[in-house]
């Protein structure tokens, strides 16, 4: 694969993934919840959304919010095979992330339209990834896989690698995530707490969605 190709695509997912400080992960049972739920986190400031495949309603829900949500961008999570892919490109995906990378994934995505972002958890899942060409990554699981503090550690030998820490992050532990320079966006479902959804409280979820902005640059 060609530099300008990889360059291409590192340019792709930093224009998508540092539009926000923060990516909620959303598990979206109710297919009628897509939208005002996207609208809510859009309100509060955060307008970079990742719908995980998890349940039935996912692709449902990437093409309503596609569609019917100004201001929107919205990407697919749990992208496990290139069949995923493949599917979430077609429901309107601008973006699709995995928890981790395989080898079918790597060789799919390098011929798709798709920005992908791989996710790694050790330095040598991060060197097949370089090696594959890629530059962003998914940390995950951020806070089993060692934390702030392990990423801080990547900076040194991977100084062109850049992530989107994600798993177990919450208010709390997002800023020391921020203070890294090797930090694009931190990823996390902690501004959309189950009852909140459950309750239809669109308010409430606007409201975390604004903490996580505040005090960012
Ligand atoms: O489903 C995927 O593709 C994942 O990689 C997992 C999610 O990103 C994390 O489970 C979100 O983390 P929490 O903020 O701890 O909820």
């Amino acid at each position: 694969m060609s530099h300008t190709h990889n360059d291409t695509r590192t340019a792709a997912i930093d224009a998508i993934l540092a539009r926000a400080p923060v990516l909620p992960v959303l598990a979206i049972e109710r297919l009628d919840d897509a939208v005002p739920l996207a609208r809510a986190l859009v309100d509060g400031g955060l307008p970079v959304l990742e719908v995980t495949l998890r349940t039935d309603a996912a692709l449902a829900a990437i093409a309503r919010i596609a569609a019917g949500v100004d201001g929107a961008i919205v990407g697919a999570g749990t992208v496990l095979t290139p069949a995923d892919l493949d599917a979430v490109a077609d429901a309107g995906a601008a973006f699709a992330i995995s928890p981790g990378a395989t080898d079918a994934l790597y060789t799919a995505a390098a011929r798709h339209r798709l920005p992908w972002l791989p996710a790694i958890a050790t330095a040598s899942e991060l060197m097949r990834g370089l090696d594959h060409g890629h530059r962003r990554f998914k940390f995950f699981p951020a806070e089993a896989a060692g934390g702030a503090a392990a990423l801080k550690a990547f900076a040194g030998p991977f100084p062109q690698a850049r992530f989107c820490p994600t798993g177990g992050i919450d208010q709390a532990s997002a800023p020391r995530y921020h203070a890294l320079s090797n930090v694009i966006t931190v990823g996390g479902s902690w501004m959309v707490p189950k009852d909140a959804i459950e309750a239809r409280d669109w308010p409430r979820i606007t409201a975390l969605a604004r903490e996580c902005g505040a005090g960012q640059p």
